[in-house]
Formats: structure tokens, C-alpha cells, sequence
């Protein structure tokens, strides 16, 4: 199985005053294979979404290194093959549904033709067919995230990158983003989600990443990882393992 992502001896740290120097990741490593379903766990500030920014070049790793498909970010370009929803997306207020996807389509290079298709079949998938006049600042949060979904989807890409992707969603938009997991998983694309969903983990991934700290503690099987308790006595159990080796 190939890989569709690789994270090798990432490090990331902030200068946080001329003395202080915050290390929020340390020499993590981990591989994503190509279809993998890959949920990525940690407690709050473990360092989720600045690794989910390193993989998207928003920040640069302190040393390091990204690969996506076999291209090194920061060094080639590869946005293209990358759908990506961040925890709160963030959208131009007065634009309504239908403009703010139709900018990310010729963001993406999109023809127009194919676009007046494409963006009406994705937003009645995303249950936002009624809104494709209305402004996204008369939006609630859980239609942005939905609209986030369809902004992340428009250009077909490869691999999906998701921060928290189920945040404000209520259990029918919840229920929804599964199903195109599911989908997306049949057609063979990769999903790496960050989550504190425990049973959105259970029901969704193969392969699960678990972090503490800016450390790894566990990347593998998710079966494996909950061979002897369940994923939440394994989860609290690795992280207060993690703090008890820290402390002696
Ligand atoms: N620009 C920055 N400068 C200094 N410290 C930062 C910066 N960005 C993030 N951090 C610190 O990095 C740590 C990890 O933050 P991060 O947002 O990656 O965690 P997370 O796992 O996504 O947390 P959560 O689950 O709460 O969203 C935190 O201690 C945070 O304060």
C-alpha cells in the first residue's frame, strides 16, 4: 500500500519571549497509507491542529519533514490534491453559498460549466440546497461547517485534511459528515481527522495517531490499540502513563 502521507521526525517550536522557547512537537513520526480512514487523538494542546497547519504549510516545521503523495512540503506544490476543513472555516461574509463555492472552484482552476454541476449537487448533498442565496454571515455554525464540507470536496482531491470536522454540527449534520466519510473511503481517498470524538473514532477509522504533548504514544491498528479496554480507558490510561513517565 502506498503512502499518502508521511510526517518524519516533525519538531515544532514557538519563540515564546527572547528567553523562552515553547516545544510543541517533538520528533513526531507517523505514516498514513493510501484509503486509510486515520483519526488523530489527543487531549486538549497535545498539538493537533499545529501539525494539521505544518501538513497544510501554514507553519513551517522547526525540523523535519512533510511528504504528501511523494511531494515534500514547502517544497513542491501540492494543495491541489489536499481537501481541507479547518475547526471554525472562515468565509467572506457577504458572499452566499453558491459564490463562496464557486471562488473556491476557480481558486482550484475549475471551469465554469462544470462548476454550475458540480455546486449544486454538492450542496443539496451537504443539506444546504435552501441556502445557496442566502449570505454565509446569515449562516449558523453548523451550516458553515457543512458549507466548509462542500468548500473541502469541490475540487475532488485525493486526501482530505480535518480539523475537528464534526465541531457544531447537531447529530443530523454529525450523521451526514459520516456518510460522505463512508463515501469517500469507498472511492479510495484518504481522510486524516483530528477529533476528541472518541466514538466518531470507533466508527470511522482504521488507523489511529495518539499524541500527548507534541509526543507520539501510539500510531497503528485502532483494533490493536483497543485490544485489552475500551478506547476511552486506553486513551486515559496511555495519557496518564505518558505524565507519570514524565514526572519520574
Ligand atoms: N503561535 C503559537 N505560539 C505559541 N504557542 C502556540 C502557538 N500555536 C499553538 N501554540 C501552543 O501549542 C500547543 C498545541 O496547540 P494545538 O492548537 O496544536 O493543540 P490541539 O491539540 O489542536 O488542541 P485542541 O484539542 O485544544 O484544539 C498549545 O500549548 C498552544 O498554546
Amino acid at each position: 500500500m502506498a503512502q499518502a502521507l508521511i510526517i518524519k521526525n516533525l519538531t515544532k517550536q514557538f519563540a515564546i519571549s527572547k528567553r523562552k522557547i515553547n516545544t510543541v512537537l517533538s520528533n513526531l513520526s507517523l505514516e498514513v497509507d493510501e484509503g486509510d480512514v486515520f483519526g488523530f487523538l489527543g487531549p486538549n494542546g497535545a498539538g493537533k491542529s499545529t501539525t494539521i497547519k505544518l501538513i497544510l504549510n501554514f507553519l513551517r516545521p522547526t525540523s523535519g519533514e512533510i511528504e504528501i503523495f511523494g511531494n515534500i512540503v514547502g517544497k513542491n506544490e501540492f494543495r491541489h490534491q489536499i481537501g481541507y476543513l479547518s475547526e471554525s472555516p472562515v468565509f467572506y461574509n457577504h458572499l452566499t453559498a453558491w459564490e463562496t463555492l464557486l471562488l473556491s472552484g476557480k481558486l482550484s482552476n475549475l471551469q465554469l460549466k462544470e462548476l454550475k454541476k458540480t455546486i449544486p449537487v454538492l450542496l443539496e448533498r451537504l443539506n444546504l440546497q435552501d441556502a445557496i442565496n442566502i449570505r454565509v454571515r446569515d449562516f449558523s455554525k453548523g451550516m458553515k461547517q457543512r458549507l466548509g464540507m462542500a468548500n473541502a470536496l469541490i475540487h475532488d482531491p485525493q486526501i482530505f485534511i480535518f480539523d475537528e470536522p464534526m465541531s457544531g454540527l447537531d447529530p443530523l449534520g454529525r450523521h451526514l459528515i459520516k456518510e460522505i466519510f463512508e463515501e469517500l473511503k469507498k472511492r479510495g481517498k484518504t481522510i486524516f481527522f483530528s477529533t476528541h470524538i472518541l466514538s466518531d473514532i470507533e466508527e470511522l477509522c482504521d488507523r489511529i495517531a495518539v499524541i500527548h504533548k507534541g509526543e507520539l504514544l501510539y500510531s497503528g491498528e485502532l483494533s490493536n490499540f483497543v485490544e485489552q479496554q475500551t478506547l476511552e480507558e486506553q486513551f486515559v490510561s496511555s495519557i496518564k502513563e505518558a505524565e507519570n513517565a514524565k514526572q519520574s
